[in-house]
């Protein structure tokens, strides 16, 4: 079947925060046919790939992604129709010489990357391949570990919860994926009944988890064991927790500035909250614990728990080659979070992926709190290998859409699949209490 790209079509659409996105088709001249849409985040890195927006028009606050949509329309299109879409990489790079910047600023790393998706997506079509398999090959057999976000705090609750931003279970002691999701969606629904017992809000945050008015970041710890206890599963055993404060949101001027305690930490007091909470609580992996431009905090911290635990940086390397690198030499940490949208193009993507796991780091897949139900990602995961992935609560169909898909791949290689657990993470959980 001919993958040449015949036609490519971008349009406005609404993400789960009710703001404007790309959507894009692409169809190909054998008949192949893809659409693909492009996520957005709220707690962004300042290094990130430019997100265009209609700042300068009234239509949806500014949020518009009409001059977006326009760029792959007027400008993407024309350069890359009659290409190989099997050849992501070449398509990938008219991209980036097309908008000639260093940061995907001029047609928009929402634009690039929206093309870039649905190719990668047509070209499985037209290869009769599943998207898993058409991007990593044969031997992509393992089911990542699924790290939901039950309790959400930070940016992603308005200030209204937990300084931190998100709170994540991670069955890693389940025998397949499957039974990793319904666990978690065990542990969700004890929660909200340990919650409304306690007479706390149930309301949930953008990413689906609860956002309850909790009075220190410790207390979502608390919550969240007794919830894994009452789903009669053994903390840190069965599941532990992972925990994403996306510190860069609330380091002002040197401190950490926990609003919900009153306290304004040094760095080095920084490390030392997150070494108790590793010690008392079944933590296992930490993302974004020091602020994206506070290298020196990210030694200290990398220093004090880099050997007991994962310790993922999402901020300060923005899925971006260069940044990996230099935290690689630096030693900042031990695992990536991986974001398609924070670099642009699944081709960078890739290269993120494969520069950090070549040096024996541990590689996270996540969606972003603005989320559409696209599941590339759930694809991407198998793919590449990684071992496990966040996609928000085991409820909402924007976050689900992606768990729900690795069912399908589950289901798929049949008795090929391997459910990743323990080996998920560059440091084995361990747990004793
Ligand atoms: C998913 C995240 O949030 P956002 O998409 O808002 O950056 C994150 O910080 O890891
Ligand atoms: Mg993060």
């Amino acid at each position: 079947m001919s993958s040449t790209i015949s036609t490519l079509l971008a349009r406005e659409i609404l993400d789960s925060r009710g703001n404007p996105t790309v959507e894009v088709e692409c169809q190909l001249a054998g008949g192949a046919w893809a659409r693909a849409a492009v996520p957005s985040g709220a707690s962004t890195g300042s290094r990130e790939a430019i997100e265009l927006r209609d700042a300068d028009s009234q239509r949806y606050r500014g949020k518009g992604v009409l001059r977006a949509v326009a760029g792959v329309n007027d400008s993407i299109a024309p350069a890359v129709i009659g290409m190989n879409a099997a050849d992501q990489a070449a398509i990938d790079q008219r991209m980036i010489e097309l908008d000639g910047t260093e940061n995907k600023s001029r047609l928009g790393a929402n634009a690039i990357l929206g093309v870039s998706l649905v190719v990668a997506r047509a070209a499985a079509v037209a290869k009769n391949e599943p998207l898993y398999r058409s991007l990593g090959g044969d031997s992509t057999m393992r089911l990542p570990v699924p790290h939901m976000n039950i309790l959400n705090g930070g940016v992603h609750a308005h200030w209204q919860g937990a300084d931190f931003q998100e709170f994540m279970i991670a069955p890693y002691g389940a025998a397949s994926f499957r039974q990793a999701l319904e666990w978690g969606s065990e542990v969700y629904h004890c929660l909200l009944d340990l919650l409304e017992e306690k007479g706390m809000s149930v309301g949930v945050g953008d990413e689906g988890g609860f956002a309850p008015h909790v009075t220190s970041n410790e207390e979502p710890f608390e919550l969240i064991v007794e919830a894994i206890s009452r789903a009669g599963l053994q903390p840190g055993k069965d599941m532990g927790i992972a925990c994403d404060p996306a510190s860069s949101e609330f380091f002002e001027n040197g401190c950490y500035h926990l609003r919900r305690e009153e306290r304004h930490l040094e760095p080095e007091e920084m490390v030392a909250y997150y070494e108790k909470l590793t010690t008392a609580y079944p933590l296992v992996l930490l993302e974004d614990g020091m602020g994206q431009d506070d290298w020196p905090g990210w030694k200290q911290l990398n220093a004090a728990l880099g050997e007991r635990i994962e310790l993922v940086g999402d901020d300060v390397f923005c899925t971006n080659p260069k940044l990996i690198a230099r935290g690689i030499e630096e030693q900042i940490a031990n695992a990536v979070l991986i974001k398609l949208n924070q670099i642009g193009t699944v081709t960078e993507t890739i290269s993120a992926v494969r520069l950090a796991q070549d040096h024996g780091w541990g590689t996270f897949v996540s969606h972003r709190s603005g989320e559409t139900v696209d599941s590339f990602i759930a694809d991407l995961t198998v793919a590449m290998n990684a071992g496990h992935l966040k996609s928000g609560a085991p409820a909402r169909g924007e976050r689900v859409e992606k768990y729900n898909q690795l069912l399908r791949i589950e289901e798929q290689l049949g008795d090929a699949a391997h459910y990743a657990g323990c080996e998920a993470y560059v440091r084995r959980p361990t747990f004793d209490q």
